[in-house]
């Protein structure tokens, strides 16, 4: 008895001491603001009083919680706890808490750590770093229970309850019967097609009930079908990988493997030992077209629960998505960018497929790379992280000499498959094609006759041809041939792009017919007249994907019915828009008929096409002539892609290369050597010049209303820099494209020979840059690892 007293009073003290400390306790709170700090708030004296907490608990670091910030409610994460005497803000300014939205942590120790990571190597707020990180729904406060509801039918209920009239309602109490006693998950009735509303009514009714259920784990992942004999090299690769995973040990691989050597074959096989672990695995693919035909590919290989993450979910998917990740039910995470920035439950691969590929950077807010954010994870979690790629980034080959990445190679492909010989057309010598149109002018085709007589046998032959033209629409220019004007953009250094189509008349300005921006989505109607000089002389020049399209039905038409003789199927961005279109040209494609694939790059990134024997690139060359350093990289990186979409399957391929610039040393180079060749070469030359990958680039831009005012701000900027810096400072210079939607940019650009003192001078310099006095109004903004210029 008096023991248990004891006890008691122990306890009650306990209490006290607990409800003590938290008077004197503060949080502090990473909100979304474009701040760098956290704020402290004190907790009401009542603890009770905040929703989600008891007595004695204070909201734990990782948790969401609402506060007063200046006339508006916020809602950010508790970082840490402190005691009220390290606060600089005095006792009576403290404001306290207003809610407390999580009971338990949403963010744990590591998902913290990212963010304060991605804080400090982006220079980027915390609260608005998490902001990037949290999905729409969590951060408007949506409750984040790991339960999930359940619907059944009330016991006592039979088929006599309904009336007579409600006739969809018995439809869906029927669907539920279904599922016994038990019921169901409102997610599951949802995707059966039962609607919210009804289930909301027959419980209104008194027909049936909703209960909760914790969610359950996911079923073991089971291999769905058997595994394909690896070769020689590919086998080398797993076995690395599956050694690295088994060790519990942080490896990055370069999986550098030429375009249709099995890259795929070697992640299905490495995750096929992760997940029978019982581990997650994140596949990071580089855009929106690719995951339908990748999640394709991984669940016909094991039944186990795929999640897809990708720009076009919604919100209340990507929510789902997001718990699926944290509470492990995701099995197979397929996703862009932005998963990398998910919670996982218990990681134990990451794979980022084409890794080169320029959508992992994020180009705005936070400008985060995701294979860059990829190997950091896999280096907190201590697993294997794989970059697969044809055309490793130079940033990948240096690493590799560094010892940082364990490069594979797979030089082969698999089968009979060989890799498609590339072949330049030398168009200076041969002029291009020309056709006759209804009125009897003559055009130009923009292909020559080499090229149209292969493909003419490659479509003979039961084949399917890829033309490569990295430019949508009809025309990237409107000319007046009297007096020189150009349709350009009012908002933009740039031409209007025509878009146009021939069934369209030109002057009835019907809706396919109009001039566009690229840049803003400017739009204009196609003037008839020129509006300097009223001249009808108006043309098009140069070609994008339409036309190119319409030159070859031209081309190709039986000349009785002058319809095309094969299809002829356009893949852009304008006629993949809707939500099915890319669905639809995949099956079209995979039909294996004979038809002429006309694409820009959505094409060139991991399709497998297996009839496609030729692939064609009438003026892929151009961006060996750019000002832009990193361009002869991307630009090869691109043409050894699209090429490699060219003989996949079991008939041998080519490639042939149309150009103005025959001599063009670099062209040569790729064309003779080989990207890997191609890239070493150019590796080299930018440690002589020394440029990334060879020095680290932190990338500053201004926006604003006047050249001037961008201009001066950097001006500032760089007068601001502390002494001894010893940083190469290139610039301000305008930007490329200097005027965008009306807004001017200049740029300036710092390069440093070591990452760390780079990072150095950034800490103590960004912070003051923002705040210049001729900062104000304007819009600046740090790039880390800028890929563009
Ligand atoms: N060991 C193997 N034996 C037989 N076929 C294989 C093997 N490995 C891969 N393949 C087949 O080779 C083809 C090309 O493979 P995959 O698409 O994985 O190449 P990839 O390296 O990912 O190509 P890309 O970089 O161009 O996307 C596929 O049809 C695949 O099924
Ligand atoms: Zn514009």
């Amino acid at each position: 008895m008096l023991s248990l007293f004891v006890f008691a009073s122990l306890f009650s003290f306990h209490i006290n001491l607990i409800i003590l400390r938290s008077l004197f306790m503060l949080v502090q709170v990473a909100l979304p603001v474009p701040l760098y700090r956290v704020f402290d708030y004190s907790l009401p004296a009542d603890m009770s009083a905040l929703p989600n907490t008891t007595s004695t608990q204070i909201p734990q670091i990782g948790s969401r919680v609402e506060v007063s910030f200046g006339r508006q409610t916020l809602i950010g994460i508790v970082v840490t706890h402190i005691a009220q005497a390290d606060s600089s803000v005095p006792l009576h300014k403290l404001k306290p808490l207003n809610k407390c939205l999580d009971a338990e942590p949403i963010l744990d120790d590591s998902m913290l750590k990212l963010a304060y990571w991605l804080a400090r190597y982006y220079h980027y707020p915390l609260g608005e770093v998490l902001a990037v990180i949290l999905p729409t729904l969590v951060r408007q406060g949506r409750p984040l229970d790991l339960l999930i509801t359940h619907w059944r039918i009330l016991p006592h209920i039979t088929d006599d309850d309904f009336r007579a009239n409600a006739k969809k309602q018995k439809q869906q109490f029927d669907m539920l019967k279904l599922y016994g006693e038990r019921g169901a998950s409102e997610d599951v009735l949802l995707l059966e097609g039962m609607e919210r509303s009804f289930l909301k009514t027959l419980e209104d009714k008194g027909l049936i009930e909703r209960y909760i259920q914790p969610k359950q784990a996911a079923a073991p992942v089971k291999l769905a079908k058997m595994p394909l004999d690896l070769n020689d090299e590919q086998q080398i690769a797993v076995t690395a990988i599956v050694a690295a995973h088994e060790a519990k040990r942080y490896t990055g691989f370069l999986l550098n493997g030429i375009t249709g050597s099995g890259k795929t074959e070697v992640y299905l096989q490495a995750m096929q030992a992760v997940l029978e672990a019982g581990k997650q695995v994140l596949i990071l693919v580089p855009e929106i077209g690719l995951t339908p035909q990748t999640r394709a590919r991984f669940a016909s290989r094991f039944a186990a629960h795929i999640v897809l993450l990708h720009s076009g979910i919604n919100n209340t998917h990507r929510l789902q998505g997001w718990q699926d990740c944290r509470t492990g039910h995701a099995q197979i995470i397929i996703g862009t960018r932005s998963a990398v920035l998910y919670p996982f439950a218990d990681l134990g691969l990451i794979v980022v497929d084409e890794a080169h590929d320029g959508s992992y950077k994020q180009q705005d807010t936070l400008r985060y790379h995701a294979a860059d954010v990829a190997l950091y994870r896999g280096l907190q979690a201590k697993i294997p992280v794989v970059l697969g790629t044809a055309t490793p980034s130079l940033e990948y080959l240096k690493l590799v000499d560094e010892g940082k990445l364990v490069e594979y190679l797979l030089l082969t492909r698999p089968g009979n498959a060989k890799p498609a010989p590339m072949q330049l057309i030398d168009a200076r010598l041969q002029s291009t094609h020309q056709q006759t149109q209804d009125d009897g002018a003559r055009y130009d085709t923009g292909l020559t006759d080499v090229l149209i007589g292969a493909i003419q046998q490659t479509l003979e032959a039961g084949d399917q041809v890829l033309i490569f033209l990295n430019r949508r629409g009809y025309a990237p220019v409107l000319l007046c041939e009297a007096c020189g004007w150009q349709a350009d953009c009012p908002r933009c250094d740039a031409h209007l792009t025509v878009h146009y189509n021939s069934q369209a008349q030109r002057s009835n300005y019907s809706s396919n017919s109009y001039l566009k921006c690229h840049h803003c989505d400017w739009q204009a109607y196609i003037p008839t007249v020129c509006p300097d000089c009223a001249s009808q002389n108006l043309d098009t020049k140069g070609m994008g994907t339409t036309r190119l399209s319409e030159n070859l039905h031209a081309i190709f038409a039986n000349p009785q019915t002058s319809k095309a003789l094969y299809p002829i199927i356009q893949i852009d961005r304008d006629t993949t828009r809707r939500k099915d279109s890319w669905e639809n040209i995949y099956q079209r494609i995979n039909e294996g008929k004979p038809a002429i694939l006309v694409g820009t790059q959505m094409v060139a990134k991991g399709h497998h096409f297996p009839n496609v024997t030729l692939v064609c690139l009438p003026n892929a060359d151009r961006g060996f002539l750019s000002a832009d350093f990193r361009s002869p990289e991307h630009t090869a990186q691109l043409m050894i892609q699209v090429a490699g979409r060219a003989g996949r399957g079991d008939k041998a391929g080519r490639v042939l290369i149309q150009t103005l610039q025959p001599d063009n040393s670099l062209l040569l180079k790729l064309v003779k050597d080989g990207y890997l060749s191609f890239a070493r070469e150019l590796l080299q030359e930018r440690k002589m010049m020394g440029l990334p990958p060879h020095s680290h680039a932190a990338l500053i831009r201004c926006e604003g209303k006047t050249l001037a005012a961008t201009t001066q701000v950097l001006k500032d900027a760089i007068a601001n820099l502390p002494n001894g810096h010893n940083l190469a400072i290139l610039g301000p210079i305008d930007a490329p494209m200097s005027k965008k939607n009306s807004r001017y940019h200049s740029q300036l650009l710092l390069l440093a020979k070591d990452r760390r003192q780079l990072h150095h001078v950034l800490s103590q310099w960004w912070q003051p840059v923002l705040a210049l006095p001729s900062a104000k109004y304007l819009k600046l903004t740090l790039d880390i690892d800028p890929v563009g210029w």
